[in-house]
C-alpha cells in the first residue's frame, strides 16, 4: 500500500451552463520520502486537486473517486475528521506565506500553536519544539526571532516559517502549492532543497505543484503534466524528460527561458498559441486538440486513453504517440498519417 493513493478523481464545479469537470479521472500514488510534481499552466486543475486532498474544495465543488492516505479514504469524511487530518497528517505550504501567517501574532506562538492544539503540549514544551523547527528550516537566530511579527521577516524567511508550521505535527504528506513563485529567484532553489531534504529525513511524501516544468524536472521523483483537468503525460521524472512526448509538455518546455541564454533583440520566447479553453467549453475529444499542431480527426472526437511506454512507467495521453516506438528512440515517434 502506498502512502497516498488517488484513483479516478473527478472534480466538478457549477457553471451557468451546468456542472463542468475541472479534474477528470486523475490517478497517482505517492510513497513516503518521494516527491511528486504536478505541473500545468494556470487553470489546469492543480490547486483544486490539492484542495480536494485536503477536503477544502470551494462551495459548490464536488469530488468523486478515491483519495486514500495510509489506506484511509478521505473523500466524504465529515468535516470534524478532516480537521484532525489537516495539519496533523497532511501539512500545507502555499504560494503566499502571508496568507498562512497571522500578522498580529508573534511567529514563535504561531509555530507553537499546532503543537499545543493537536499534540497537547504545554506552553514551554511547544515553544521549545517550535524553536527547534525554526532552526531546522534555517531561520537565522531562531531563538531571538521567535518574538518577531511576520512583517519583520523577508519573503524567504516567512516561507521558512510556514514550512515550520506545516511540519509541526509531523505530517505524512506535505502539499506545497507554488511554494516559491512569490520568491526571489536566488531563494527558490534553497526552499526547494529544504523541502526535499525534509521529505527524505522525515520519510514524508511531498506533493509539489508548479506551473514551471523546469522546476518540476529538477526537484521531483515522479511527475504529472496536467491540462484542462486531465493528465497528459506522467511517470518517473527522469523517464518523462528523456522521452518528453506530449505536444503540450513539449510546448511548456519550449516556452521556458533558459538561464544564461540571452534572447536576441526583438526575438520573443516561443509561446504556445491559444489559451486554455473555459471550463464549460472543454472539447469532447483531447482537451489540447484546439491548440495542438499535430491533430488528427480523432483528436476532436474522442479523448485518448493513457498509453504506457516500455517498462519505465512513462505514460502519454495522445493519439499520435506510438509508445512501443518512442521508448527506444530518445524522443517521441509520431505516427505518419
Ligand atoms: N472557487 C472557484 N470557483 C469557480 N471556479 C474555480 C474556483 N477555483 C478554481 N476554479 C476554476 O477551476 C479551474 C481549475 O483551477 P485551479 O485553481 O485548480 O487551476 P491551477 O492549475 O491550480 O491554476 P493556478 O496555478 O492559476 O491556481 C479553473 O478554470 C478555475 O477558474
Amino acid at each position: 500500500m502506498s502512502l497516498l493513493e488517488v484513483a479516478d478523481l473527478h472534480i466538478t464545479l457549477p457553471t451557468p451552463q451546468g456542472r463542468a469537470a475541472v479534474v477528470r479521472s486523475l490517478g497517482f500514488t505517492l510513497e513516503r520520502g518521494q516527491v511528486l510534481g504536478l505541473v500545468g499552466e494556470s487553470g489546469s486543475g492543480k490547486s483544486l486537486t490539492a484542495l480536494a486532498l485536503l477536503g477544502l474544495l470551494p462551495a459548490g465543488a464536488q469530488a468523486r473517486g478515491s483519495v486514500r492516505l495510509n489506506g484511509q479514504e478521505l473523500l466524504g469524511l465529515p468535516e470534524a475528521a478532516l480537521c484532525g487530518i489537516r495539519g496533523q497528517r497532511i501539512g500545507m505550504v502555499f504560494q503566499d506565506p502571508m496568507t498562512a501567517l497571522n500578522p498580529l501574532h508573534r511567529i514563535g506562538d504561531q509555530v507553537a500553536e499546532p503543537l499545543r492544539l493537536h499534540q497537547k503540549l504545554g506552553r514551554v514544551a511547544a515553544r521549545q519544539q517550535a524553536q527547534a523547527l525554526l532552526e531546522r528550516v534555517g531561520l537565522p537566530e531562531a531563538a531571538q526571532r521567535m518574538e518577531g511579527y511576520p512583517h519583520e521577516f523577508s519573503g524567504g524567511q516567512r516561507q521558512r516559517i510556514t514550512i515550520a508550521m506545516a511540519l509541526a505535527c509531523g505530517p505524512d504528506l506535505l502539499i506545497a502549492d507554488e511554494p516559491t513563485t512569490a520568491l526571489d529567484v536566488t531563494l527558490q532553489q534553497q526552499i526547494l532543497d529544504l523541502l526535499q531534504d525534509l521529505a527524505a529525513e522525515r520519510g514524508m511524501a511531498l506533493l509539489l505543484i508548479s506551473h514551471d516544468l523546469g522546476l518540476i524536472a529538477q526537484n521531483t521523483d515522479q511527475m504529472l503534466v496536467m491540462y484542462g483537468g486531465s493528465v497528459m503525460e506522467s511517470g518517473p521524472t527522469a523517464a518523462v524528460f528523456t522521452h518528453l512526448a506530449h505536444p503540450y509538455s513539449r510546448g511548456l518546455l519550449a516556452a521556458r527561458p533558459v538561464l544564461g541564454q540571452r534572447q536576441p533583440l526583438r526575438q520573443h520566447l516561443p509561446v504556445m498559441s491559444g489559451t486554455l479553453p473555459a471550463l464549460a467549453d472543454l472539447p469532447v475529444g483531447c482537451p489540447f486538440a484546439g491548440r495542438c499542431e499535430f491533430t488528427l480527426a480523432v483528436c476532436h472526437r474522442e479523448a485518448p486513453s493513457a498509453q504506457i511506454g516500455a517498462d519505465d512507467g512513462h505514460s502519454v495521453r495522445c493519439w499520435r504517440v506510438e509508445p512501443t516506438l518512442y521508448a527506444g528512440l530518445g524522443q517521441a515517434a509520431w505516427r505518419l498519417r
